[in-house]
């Protein structure tokens, strides 16, 4: 059994329903999985005390959240120094197309260059439009700016989910399977320090 850290941010919760389903498929396979919400970090959580870690985000307005960015930069060292593993949610990825694959290639180098951290593997799955968590100004920017681009014409009185489920699961299987098999290799520059050293106080 392996202990395996899902630290995700999400405005409407789609990203941290994938997160769950990601801890529910290693689960499934014996393993002990934690998500947690980048947005509230338990102050005790020591990313280092875990053997593997996945980091899933958000898009909005092209961006990834301020707090993953944060939690990345923060955690570098302890992520890159195991297995880890970045997966993307966004409308982008739902529909693909030349320019919306071009748009979830160009979120993901962004966030790679933005935080210096280059995942061993990345994920990029379609998230939701949930019309009833919107505030009037987003629902109308929504479906003026993003879904007519994207998906088309779409009824703001209900929600939609893109997800698709068979996806998300079988990226988790095969992070899962890579760290069980030890086949992950992990940034030697940062490895380098080796195991923690003891300290004299
Ligand atoms: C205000 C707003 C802006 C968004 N901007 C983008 C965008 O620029 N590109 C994109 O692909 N998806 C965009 N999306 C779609 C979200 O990525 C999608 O709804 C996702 O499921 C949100 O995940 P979350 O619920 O975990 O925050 C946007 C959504 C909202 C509400």
């Amino acid at each position: 059994m392996m202990s395996f850290l899902v630290a995700y941010g999400t405005k409407e919760g789609q990203t941290e329903k994938i997160a769950e389903r990601i801890v529910a498929v290693l689960d499934g396979r014996g393993h002990e999985a934690t998500a947690v919400s980048v947005a509230d970090v338990p102050a005790d959580l020591s990313v280092a005390d875990f053997d593997a870690v996945l980091v899933g985000s958000s898009i909005h307005m092209g961006k990834h959240g301020t707090k993953i960015h944060r939690f990345v930069r923060e955690h570098r060292e302890a992520l890159e120094t195991r297995p880890n593993a970045f997966f993307q949610v966004s409308l982008s990825s739902a529909f693909p197309s030349e320019e919306s694959d071009a748009h979830v290639a160009e979120y993901i180098e962004e966030f790679v260059e933005n935080t210096g951290w280059e995942p061993d593997r990345i994920g990029a799955f379609g998230g939701a439009l949930r019309y009833s968590k919107y505030g009037f100004f987003t629902r109308m920017m929504m479906m003026k700016r993003i879904t007519r681009e994207t998906i088309g014409e779409t009824d703001t009185s209900r929600d939609y989910e893109y997800t698709d489920w068979d996806e998300v699961e079988t990226f988790a299987a095969d992070f899962a399977a890579l760290v069980e098999a030890g086949d992950v290799a992990v940034n030697d520059d940062v490895a380098a320090g080796g195991e923690p050293e003891e300290t004299s106080v």
